[in-house]
């Protein structure tokens, strides 16, 4: 199966909160919940995925970001990479600009939400990074 590479974004605001959307139910991995992102583009540099993305499902612009962490999961249908990313810098303000359910949650509260199978190790490195 092809590797599907997705650049995935954590954003905080500055104060501990981190930004989380729920993908629609009839996607892949629908009604759970993620970090805002997707597929990067044949030839795209993953940064600028990073920005096209998160321009397009949130309407707010990356200034700056640093890698975290990368994830390769198999799904019984579909296998991913995951190349996370902490963004330390945006301008606007966050909006679902696709219909997406949005909230800001704490490290802590994120254990209370539902996310795919591959973002097990993703959370965890979030909650040990001192920022983001
Ligand atoms: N964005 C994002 N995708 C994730 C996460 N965890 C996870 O397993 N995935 C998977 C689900 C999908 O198979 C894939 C991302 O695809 P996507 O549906 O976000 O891609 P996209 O935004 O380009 O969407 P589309 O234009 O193809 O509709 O990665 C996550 O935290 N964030
Ligand atoms: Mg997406």
């Amino acid at each position: 199966m092809d590797v599907v590479h997705v650049a995935v974004a954590v954003i905080d605001d500055g104060d501990g909160q981190i930004l989380i959307a729920r993908r629609p139910d009839h996607v892949h991995q629908g009604g759970l919940w993620e970090f805002p992102g997707g597929k990067v583009e044949p030839g795209e540099a993953v940064f600028d995925a990073l920005k096209r993305e998160v321009w397009e499902e949130l309407a707010i612009r990356v200034e700056a970001a640093e890698p975290l962490i990368e994830i390769r999961h198999d799904y019984p249908d579909k296998c991913v990479l995951l190349d996370v990313w902490c963004v330390n810098r945006f301008t606007g303000v966050p909006s679902g600009n696709e219909g997406q359910p949005l909230c800001w949650v704490s490290k802590k509260q994120l254990a209370n939400y539902a996310f795919p199978e591959a973002n097990q190790p993703i959370i965890e490195a979030v909650v040990a990074k001192i920022s983001c």
